[in-house]
């Protein structure tokens, strides 16, 4: 199975998935090639894979990315070879991409669940992007920016789920994934 999670910044995307990794071994997440800069703290390879404009022109130039965007002023993409890698070894792929990057996975892949997730409100969005200490005046300005849009999208996904409390919120995506993998399996008898 195949899913994806959106949701503006700070809304805590990184942070759940962390916590549903810790609790399925079924799962792989696709790791992102991007531009951005690294946040103190991001390792190469493992939050994404950290590279130039230069080299990310070249990628997408080279057909490498199975879809890509630029979000709040910097490149993010999926890469193909990594994607095939994941899906030969038959665990189950989790994806987490922007709006855009959600829209074009799900022309490619019917069978992709989507899932947004929402924040309790505007003023904890905010409190949690800058308690995360990571960005500038200009980089919280972009990501407000990008969160009013991303926001309307947020219909347009399988599932929509509030990150109130941490613990909850993980819970109710893991039940979404065990019940989507479940009737997958029931529709293939
Ligand atoms: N389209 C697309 N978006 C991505 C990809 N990887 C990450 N993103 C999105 O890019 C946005 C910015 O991510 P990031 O710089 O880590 O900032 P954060 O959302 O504030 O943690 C988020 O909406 C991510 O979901 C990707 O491969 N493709
Ligand atoms: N349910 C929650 N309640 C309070 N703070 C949270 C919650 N979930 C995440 N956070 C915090 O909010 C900040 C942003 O979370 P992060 O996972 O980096 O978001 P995203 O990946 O969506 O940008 C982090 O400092 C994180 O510890």
């Amino acid at each position: 199975m195949l899913f994806v999670i959106s949701g503006p910044s700070g809304v805590g995307k990184g942070t759940v998935i962390q916590e549903i990794l810790r609790r399925r071994q079924d799962l792989s997440v696709s790791i992102s090639y991007t531009s951005r800069a690294p946040r103190a703290g991001e390792t190469d390879g493992l939050s994404y894979f950290f590279v130039s404009r230069a080299v990310f022109e070249q990628m997408v130039a080279a057909g490498e990315f199975l879809e890509y965007a630029e979000v709040h002023r910097n490149y993010y993409g999926t890469s193909r070879a990594q994607v095939r890698k994941m899906l030969d070894s038959g665990r189950n792929v989790l994806f987490e991409v922007d709006v855009q990057g959600g829209i074009n996975l799900r022309r490619q892949f019917k069978e992709l669940r989507s899932i947004f997730i929402l924040p309790p409100g505007e003023a904890e969005l905010v409190k949690r992007i800058k308690n995360r200490g990571t960005e500038t005046p200009e980089t919280l300005r972009l990501r407000l920016e990008t969160m009013r849009g991303e926001m309307l999208k947020a219909g347009e996904y399988d599932y929509q789920v509030v990150n109130n409390k941490l613990d909850a919120c993980v819970e109710k995506i893991n039940k979404i994934i065990d019940r989507e993998i479940k009737l997958e399996k029931e529709s293939r008898r």
